[in-house]
């Protein structure tokens, strides 16, 4: 059972607090969310552009394998910051989604868009940029009317005990980037150190944004993100439709 938490403001209207009792019921919820999703940009634009990132929100992803409805083969698939080693090594973030995710559903794998592991942190994130911006021409990413940069349809974010979000780690100067719209880190503080990162313009100019974060280790930057009471890149995330915060009640108890 979820309890939502009202919030108010402008900014605030487009976002939501969903607090639910197990994990479990989190995992059943955000499924639902996802599909539902799913469905209407698949009717809408004949496509569903999602962006996921590491951690522990693909084991949270496990329900969502199971729901019949979902036409995979519309899915685009995305991530928002990826370790930069071999597809194969086990600090993959596209390893983590394959071994969880994307080998149990059809999504076609010409639209699993994973980094080039050939290359080095800066110059795959160029090459992930350039991606982009042809699947923008092509038509398969929209762009914000707003801002400029590609508009996802949703993005499934997790949050670190630190706050970060994506690779965008607090008081680091990529958290203030304004102009790529992927870029690398090469001394992130969580390990492997190379990483490549959506900046926060493009993860804010996603129609929907999901953070999916659970644990007690959790809740002091939950309660900074959401109550203001600090400054952590988990509460610099928006979106343009809908940010939805999905919390278990361990995450959600400083609040
Ligand atoms: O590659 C990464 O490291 C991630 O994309 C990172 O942003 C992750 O989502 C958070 O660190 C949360 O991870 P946990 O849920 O495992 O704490």
């Amino acid at each position: 059972m979820a309890t939502t938490a009202s919030q108010t403001g402008k900014e605030e209207n487009k976002k939501r607090v969903e607090i639910f009792d197990t994990e479990e019921n989190l995992a059943i919820d955000l499924a639902k969310y996802t599909a539902d999703l799913s469905d209407k940009f698949c009717k809408e634009r004949g496509a569903f552009t999602v962006v996921v990132s590491g951690g522990s929100l693909i084991k949270s992803l496990r329900k969502l394998v199971e729901v019949d409805s979902i036409d995979w083969s519309r899915w685009h698939f995305f991530w928002v910051d990826e370790r930069v080693v071999p597809k194969h090594h086990e600090d993959s973030n596209y390893k983590l989604a394959y071994d969880n995710f994307l080998s149990k559903v059809p999504i076609p794998p010409g639209n699993v868009y994973a980094i080039n592991d050939s290359l080095s942190a800066e110059a795959a994130a160029d090459d992930y940029e350039t991606c982009l911006k042809h699947l923008v021409k092509t038509n398969v990413l929209r762009v914000s009317d707003s801002t400029g940069f590609p508009k996802f349809d949703l993005m499934l974010l997790g949050m670190g005990p630190d706050g970060h979000v994506a690779s965008l780690f607090p008081g680091h100067g990529l958290c203030s980037e304004s102009k790529k719209w992927v870029t690398s880190i090469t001394d992130s503080p969580k390990p492997p150190s190379e990483r490549i990162t959506f900046t926060f313009p493009v993860i804010n100019s996603s129609a929907h944004v999901a953070l999916v974060v659970c644990g007690s280790g959790k809740a002091e930057p939950v309660q900074m993100a959401l109550n203001k009471t600090g400054s952590v890149p988990a509460g610099f995330v928006s979106a343009e439709e809908e940010l939805v915060w999905f919390l278990d009640k361990p995450a959600s108890s400083k609040l």
